[in-house]
């Protein structure tokens, strides 16, 4: 059976990190990766673009890529995006027997102790660990996840296509700088950013001003622009 990838994020906004991390995911696994805006992110302060204008950069960012699509299924319900809640909809949907494999990086995975119901996951999904710069999986683990992780880490991806859910692998890739964080600090302070994110994206970001960048040159045209009401 064809595993599910998803790969949740705030994206705002997303980057080129983001994607080579889901294009290695997706490649990795064999599987089509579904990258899922988060509408209301927990344990983060308010984004700073809405969830529309998120998830319309995914939109964006995943045209003509191959085995990509954007999942908006946490904008299409109420209240905050627990992982817990999200997962237990898409079981809902196609059963219990599919492989579920959950793509995220190294610093959101160290935190996994404190995500909502997070020895329920383990129940869920899998896990697909990418290494993050400041961030190694190879440093201290916080010991309640060390001993949740006894048995669970994976050689290889055949053990993820094997089983529906429970366990955990590192996703061999080479480590990417970017952060949006980094970037909505580089618009707001007029530094160099757009180098960071498909053009279409930067094309949006100025012809919606977000994160305070300036409008675009009058005269250049805007790939990816949409027109949609966000
Ligand atoms: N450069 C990266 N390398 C590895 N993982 C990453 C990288 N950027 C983001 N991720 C992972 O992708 C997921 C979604 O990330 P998110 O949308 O929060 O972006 P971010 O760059 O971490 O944003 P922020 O700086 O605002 O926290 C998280 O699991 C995060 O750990
Ligand atoms: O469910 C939780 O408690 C929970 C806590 C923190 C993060 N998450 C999810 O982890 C993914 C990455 O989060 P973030 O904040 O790094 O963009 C995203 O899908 C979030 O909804 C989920």
């Amino acid at each position: 059976m064809e595993p599910w990838l998803i790969y949740g994020g705030t994206f705002d906004p997303v980057h080129l990190g983001h994607l080579a991390i889901a294009r290695n995911g997706r490649d990795v696994l064999r599987a089509p990766v579904h990258l899922m805006p988060a509408a209301d992110p927990p344990h983060r302060a308010p984004p700073g673009a809405s969830a529309a204008h998120r998830a319309r950069m995914l939109d964006i960012a995943v045209e003509g890529e191959p085995g990509m699509a954007v999942d908006r299924r946490e904008l299409e319900r109420e209240g905050r995006s627990w992982s817990v809640d999200t997962l237990r909809g898409l079981r809902d949907e196609i059963g219990g027997r599919r492989p579920v494999v959950l793509l995220l990086g190294a610093d959101s995975f160290l935190g996994l102790p404190g995500w909502k119901e997070w020895q329920a996951l383990f129940e869920l999904a899998h896990f697909m660990v990418a290494e993050r710069p400041g961030t190694r999986l190879d440093g201290a683990l916080p010991e309640t996840l060390r001993a949740a992780l006894a048995g669970r880490w994976a050689d290889s991806v055949e053990a993820l296509r094997a089983s529906p859910a429970g366990r955990v692998l590192r996703l061999d890739q080479p480590l990417h700088p970017h952060s949006a964080s980094a970037i909505r600090r580089a618009i707001a302070q007029g530094g160099p950013w757009e180098a960071q994110v498909p053009a279409g994206v930067a094309a949006y970001i100025r012809r919606h001003r977000l994160y305070g960048a300036e409008a675009e040159p009058a005269s250049g045209a805007s790939p990816g622009a949409s027109s949609q009401q966000v």
